[in-house]
């Protein structure tokens, strides 16, 4: 099924990128050394990964669409000072080796790609600050989350490569790389690896890692009481006791299926789950659009909804982040309505032990 809508060329573009970063971040967690990995300002992991694989999708986004902003989790600052110099050498040459790969069909030089597209160190690192756009409700605009579920990557578990293009505020489109995800998850003899890619109505389908051989995705119909919930594998990204009352609350039986980055939206998309909670832990954490907004299109082609915990969608035009907290419930449409009944019940349970 070919993708006739607006935007079937930036999906194509993109899907392209996510195709080329996955194989770099897959051969990156191959070799990745100590001292390739830092720690930033607000603790999190950040690896040679996952800055080589910003540079490469935001070298390819503004070589194809030079007037569109992009809001890219990373920057480049601690690559810049000399105590960053090992890192930064190896950055520009994981993002060069995969900016040079050969072109796979379909591919186009114009988008910056194939033999001969090498880039300066400065060059590296001015994509990688690119995407310090901060977001808004105007107009068009990228999100690269290089890798998402960089803890994730870093056990040899779930991670994502995620990139999203939204306009006016409204995600139009949203691809998901999955490198370590089962290709079929009733079948694990056909190995791992898949993109998820959604366009605003023309549906979501699941790739090959080479981006070809789509597959329509549609969330099955479940009861509430077979639900069974995607939660974040770290304790401290979501609240997994919430959740566990939730389930009480609503008579689940099936036990939560804890997996690491934007990989939680593509298996609820396949049926792996039937609702994806994630109530926030602490007060005053915003998430942010790049952790959210691929996923959010790929769950409404599919059929699904997302809101926060209050039943409203999500809003992509605030900012870097989608502002106060209220916690994100995504699920098929079916379902939904019956979760956030749910998850308000435990809110005001919680509200009456203060
Ligand atoms: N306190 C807190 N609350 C909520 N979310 C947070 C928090 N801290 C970090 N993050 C973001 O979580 C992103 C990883 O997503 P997940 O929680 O789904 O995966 S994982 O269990 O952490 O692996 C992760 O994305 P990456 O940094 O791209 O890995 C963070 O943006
Ligand atoms: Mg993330
Ligand atoms: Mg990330
Ligand atoms: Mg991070």
């Amino acid at each position: 099924m070919a993708n006739t809508s607006k935007y079937a060329f930036e999906e194509k573009v993109v899907i392209a990128a996510v195709r080329r970063a996955c194989a770099l971040t897959s051969s990156v967690f191959e070799k990745l050394i100590k001292n390739e990995t830092l720690v930033k300002g607000d603790k999190s992991p950040v690896t040679v990964g996952d800055f080589a694989a910003q540079a490469l999708i935001s070298t390819i986004l503004h070589n194809t669409f030079p007037n569109d902003p992009i809001v890219g989790e990373e920057d480049a600052s601690d690559l810049r000072i000399e105590s960053g110099k090992l890192m930064r050498e190896r950055i520009v040459e994981l993002a060069n080796d995969a900016l040079t790969a050969p072109l796979a069909a379909g591919d186009n030089v114009a988008w910056g790609i194939g033999p001969g597209a090498h880039r300066t160190s400065d060059e590296i690192l001015e994509a990688i600050d690119r995407g310090n756009h901060p977001g808004g409700p105007n107009g068009r605009m990228w999100t690269i989350d290089p890798i998402d579920g960089t803890k994730g990557f870093l056990r040899g578990e779930q991670y994502a490569v995620c990139v999203s293009l939204i306009v006016d505020a409204t995600v139009q489109v949203g691809v998901i790389g999955c490198p370590n995800l089962l290709v079929d998850p009733s079948d694990p003899s056909k190995g791992t690896g898949a993109i998820f890619s959604a366009v605003r109505g023309a549906g979501a389908r699941q790739f090959t890692l080479e981006g070809t051989d789509p597959v329509s995705l549609s969330i099955p119909k479940t009861e509430v009481e077979g639900l069974k919930f995607l939660e974040s594998v770290e304790a401290a990204h979501s609240s997994h006791s919430f959740n566990d009352r939730v389930t009480e609350v609503l008579g689940v039986q099936a036990a939560h299926v804890r997996m690491d980055s934007q990989a939680k939206y593509a298996a609820l998309c396949r049926g792996e789950g039937g609702a994806y909670l994630r109530m926030p832990t602490v007060v005053g954490y915003k998430e942010k659009i790049w952790d959210h907004a691929p996923g959010e299109v790929l769950v409404v082609e599919a059929g699904g909804i997302v809101t926060d915990s209050r039943g409203e969608l999500l809003n992509f035009g605030v900012g870097r982040t989608l502002g106060e907290n209220f916690g994100v419930i995504a699920a098929g449409r079916d379902v939904h309505p019956k979760v956030i009944a749910g998850v308000q019940q435990v809110q005001a349970e919680e509200k009456s032990k203060i």
